[in-house]
């Protein structure tokens, strides 16, 4: 059977060509990311990196050798204006002409890659909207902005999941000869749940609704819901997100009192806002306790935020014990 590569998914889908170019350049550097992480301690690259992100989090090698690759990879793009990254204090001007820009987690779930576990790439494109130079402030745009936004999974096989506004798909990457391959046109998330996803050992430490509401999940058929759930926690969104793209459910990392001035542990650019954008448009939702993620206006590019997503009834209902 034939399957159509990830070039040619683009201009069927009628992708600007600039657009076009940006997602294929991300495309390419995962590839090579994907062999540094196949490789892993035969290449020397796991472990920590000694020194702490801007967000105050210990870096991994890994953490800091995909930064740099994505980094160089998005700088060689005439189309990308500048970047920010998770892993990057300040935003990265480039090419005065182009008219994207990128924000990424250039490792998501790091802390598995010690376990030889599931971490992924997500990235999220934005139109460029200020003058040259560019500023912290032209990044500052809510996700409904969005001009295309995915991740690459590296799993059991390598993985391409995209959205550019049109439904998501999946792509898998062939690995004989680099080429990323259509595998899944028209994901869908069922609008009711069976599964959760949640760091359960925090569950002292939620606010009184999130206690709540997962308390009636985990009481099932004898509780109000009526109905058994199941849960599953990878501790890497990219993979936790990814399994509710294939087979629905909820996933949730709410605010905690351990941190009570921090709204979540998940980045509003680098992971909520691409997720929610793949989610939206798969059918799901994505919203704080407050209203829908994709429509905060952010303030800074580093900012972070409690995130419920997934099957839209059920991000609905745990979104109302919190309204109540
Ligand atoms: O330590 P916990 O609570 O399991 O946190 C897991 C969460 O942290 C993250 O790993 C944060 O991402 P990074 O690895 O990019 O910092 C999420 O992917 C994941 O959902
Ligand atoms: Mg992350
Ligand atoms: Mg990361």
């Amino acid at each position: 059977m034939s399957r159509v590569a990830l070039p040619q998914y683009l201009e069927n889908a009628a992708v600007a060509a600039e657009l076009q170019s940006v997602i294929l350049g991300l495309a390419e550097v995962s590839v090579d990311i994907s062999k540094s992480l196949a490789k892993g301690a035969l290449a020397g690259v796991l472990g920590a990196a000694g020194a702490e992100n801007v967000q105050g989090e210990d870096q991994k090698k890994l953490d800091v050798i995909a930064n740099d690759m994505i980094k160089d990879a998005l700088a060689a793009l005439p189309a990308v204006r500048g970047l920010a990254s998770e892993e990057e204090a300040e935003v990265v001007p480039c090419h005065t002409a182009g008219s994207y820009l990128v924000t990424f987690d250039p490792l998501d779930g790091s802390s598995n890659i010690d376990i030889n576990s599931m971490v992924g790439t997500i990235f999220s494109v934005l139109p460029h909207r200020g003058e040259a130079p560019v500023t912290e402030q032209d990044f500052l745009q809510p996700g409904r902005h969005q001009q295309a936004a995915g991740y690459v999974l590296y799993g059991p096989s390598v993985m391409l999941v995209l959205s550019t506004g049109n439904g998501v798909a999946m792509f898998t990457l062939d690995q004989d000869n680099g080429t990323y391959l259509l595998t899944e046109s028209e994901v869908v998330i069922p609008a009711d749940a069976k599964e959760f996803s949640i760091n359960m050992s925090n569950q002292r430490h939620w606010a009184a609704p999130m206690q709540a509401y997962i308390a009636d999940l985990i009481s099932g058929k004898d509780g109000p819901r009526a109905k058994d759930f199941n849960m599953r926690w990878v501790a890497a969104m990219v993979a936790d997100v990814h399994r509710i793209l294939c087979r629905g459910g909820l996933f949730t990392y709410p605010w905690d009192s351990r941190k009570p001035d921090q709204a979540g542990k998940l980045r509003l650019m680098y992971e909520a806002n691409p997720m929610g954008f793949l989610v939206e448009q798969a059918g799901g939702e994505i919203w704080t306790p407050e209203g829908k993620i994709l429509d905060i206006q952010p303030e800074h590019i580093h900012q972070r935020v409690p995130v419920i997503l997934g099957a839209a009834n059920e991000v609905a209902l745990c979104v109302d014990y919190h309204q109540r």
